[in-house]
């Protein structure tokens, strides 16, 4: 048996995406380790979203392969073992958190405890009988993760959860994904916020739809010199990494 298949949650060779007639994603190869949270760190528009679509299976590819869960992306079995939450999460406005979620957990065969669960997972508890459109956007986006993390997936997709919230709600998610992982899931979590970076076991740095390192955040710093991530981007960049 691969061993790769064992330890990777994502394998990737060689990907090259186009959109339109424009290169986005250009032969990025990449691993994503389980049972851990890697950040896929990159400025707005170096093609974060696009990797992600092709990881759950949404995106047409134009060369390359794509391992997901031991599986190729986008396979019928890989449907009740991924969750992703896409950058603009959609809730319905007029059902309270509850039935939101209580929604997503009937489709995966969950009881009214596992849909409990989820809530609480997000910190929403308190709020569980309010409805969607009486909920600021942060807690919108909470609702969004729980809809997820209901079908309890092996493998979570999130495409910037934490953008537009506020610094303390922002380090409570991290907590949170840090206790997801904690029970055994895989989160690929992405940001164009470096700072974010703290929060991951593995980086994955892009930029201009090229992978520029995949390495831990202590190796990032070692390797730069630089304390702060935003300071070790930079400095990879630099060194035309
Ligand atoms: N539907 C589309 N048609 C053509 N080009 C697109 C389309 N969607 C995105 N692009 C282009 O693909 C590139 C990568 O976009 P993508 O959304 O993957 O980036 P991103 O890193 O997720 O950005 P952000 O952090 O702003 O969400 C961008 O240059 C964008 O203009």
């Amino acid at each position: 048996m691969d061993t790769t298949v064992r330890t990777d949650a994502i394998v990737i060779r060689n990907l090259s995406v186009k959109r339109g007639k424009n290169p986005v994603l250009r032969d990025v190869s990449l691993t994503v380790p389980r049972g851990s949270i890697t950040g896929l760190l990159g400025p707005s528009g170096c093609g974060k979203t696009t990797l992600m679509r092709s990881i759950v299976g949404t995106q047409i590819v134009e060369s390359g392969e794509l391992t997901v869960l031991g599986a190729p992306a986008g396979s019928k079995s890989l449907r009740s073992q991924v969750g992703y939450v896409t950058q603009s999460p959609s809730i319905y406005p007029d059902l309270t958190i509850r039935r939101n979620v209580a929604y997503f957990g009937a489709l995966f065969g969950k009881s009214s405890a596992g849909v409990q669960e989820a809530i609480d997972a997000v910190g929403l508890t308190a709020y569980a009988d309010q409805r969607g459109d009486e909920l600021s956007g942060g807690q919108k986006t909470r609702v969004s993760l729980a809809c997820a993390l209901v079908a309890e997936p092996e493998l979570l997709i999130l495409d910037e959860p934490t953008v537009g919230l506020d610094p303390v709600l922002r380090v409570e998610l991290w907590e949170r994904f840090a206790a997801i992982v904690a029970k055994g899931s895989t989160l690929l979590v992405s940001s164009h916020v470096m700072d974010e970076a703290e929060h991951c076991d593995q980086l994955l740095l892009m930029r201009e739809g090229r992978l520029l390192a995949e390495l831990p955040p202590a190796e990032l710093r070692e390797r730069t010199g630089e304390e702060s991530m935003e300071n070790a981007f930079l400095a990879l960049i630099r060194s035309g990494a």
